[in-house]
């Protein structure tokens, strides 16, 4: 994990994580390597896999609680697919108190569809999380919603931000937008790396080198970015000599049909599948 911590996690009472898959897991590594105490920590997953359910009692973690077992959660954490958001919700209904915030991390599901499932008055949070969470690089677009005070909105981003960056937006409308851009974003800059190195390929390297190549290039000037005050723009140029190899390959990329409407199209895409999603 990259993040500095000022010290440990301590959100003022126990979590409870509804669906520990890929994301609801990894915010929970980062939950208990940020020092979140593990016996405060319940999970429910009914259908997770014996090993997984074997390593979360191993690490101190506590599995499916009964009613008396946790009592006024401060925040319960909604983890399953968006399709399985009615038959998760109960759990939440069932442990949620008056102190708890409800943080959802499904795509596309509406306050009012989560509320209708917990109740009217229920303090939630939206938030879209994306995988590099899992090695502590996420980035969280967050939305709070009706009664979430400064308290349980502390909470919500302390349980965030143990796994990256959150940054918070003013409209719940704008996490579908978050969605497409970061949330499902991993899957594009992967997908990159998978065209480089077929192009690579075409120009007849062999597809491991191609790959290294194409896979350190994006890992590398990722961290370039991360390291560096300038903006992308700034670096893209930096690359690029006049009319040398990167202008020729930019002018491509750069045409009226080239990555601009393509990449806008794309996450119009997820944004309208995230609106679907809300059924
Ligand atoms: N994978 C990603 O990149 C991201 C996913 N999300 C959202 O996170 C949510 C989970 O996605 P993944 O972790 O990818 O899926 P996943 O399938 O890896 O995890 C979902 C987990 O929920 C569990 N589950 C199913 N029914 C349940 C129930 N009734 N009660 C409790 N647990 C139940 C499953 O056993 C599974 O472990 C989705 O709503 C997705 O939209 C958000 C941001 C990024
Ligand atoms: O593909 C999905 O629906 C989820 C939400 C963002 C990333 N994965």
């Amino acid at each position: 994990m990259n993040v500095h911590y000022a010290g440990p996690l301590e959100i003022g009472g126990p979590a409870l994580l509804i669906g520990a898959g890929k994301m609801g897991g990894a915010l929970l590594d980062g939950w208990l390597a940020r020092g979140l105490e593990p016996s405060r920590v319940f999970v429910i997953d009914p259908a997770l896999p014996e090993p997984a359910l074997a390593k979360l009692k191993e690490r101190g973690v506590r599995l499916a609680p009964q009613p008396g077992e946790l009592e006024n959660p401060a925040a319960i954490v909604v983890a399953v697919k968006p399709q399985l958001a009615q038959a998760a919700l109960p759990a939440a209904a069932k442990f949620a108190g008056p102190a708890t915030v409800v943080v959802s991390i499904m795509a596309g599901t509406t306050l009012s569809t989560i509320r209708a499932g917990l109740s009217e008055d229920a303090a939630i949070v939206r938030a879209m999380p994306n995988t590099p969470a899992a090695v502590g690089r996420g980035v969280t677009g967050a939305f709070a919603g009706p009664g979430v005070d400064d308290r349980r909105r502390a909470c919500a981003e302390a349980l965030l931000k143990a796994v990256g960056d959150v940054v918070w937006v003013a409209e719940e409308g704008l996490i579908d937008a978050v969605t497409g851009v970061s949330g499902s974003g991993p899957a594009y800059v992967f997908l990159l790396v998978e065209t480089m190195a077929r192009a690579g390929v075409a120009q007849g390297l062999p597809p491991d080198v191609a790959l290294t190549l194409a896979r350190k290039t994006v890992e590398g000037a990722g961290e370039l970015m991360r390291r560096s005050s300038e903006p992308p723009e700034i670096l893209r140029k930096n690359v690029t000599s006049p009319n040398g190899t990167t202008a020729a390959a930019l002018d491509v990329l750069m045409a009226t049909d080239g990555l601009d409407p393509l990449m806008g199209r794309a996450i119009a895409a997820a944004v309208k599948r995230a609106k679907e999603l809300a059924g």
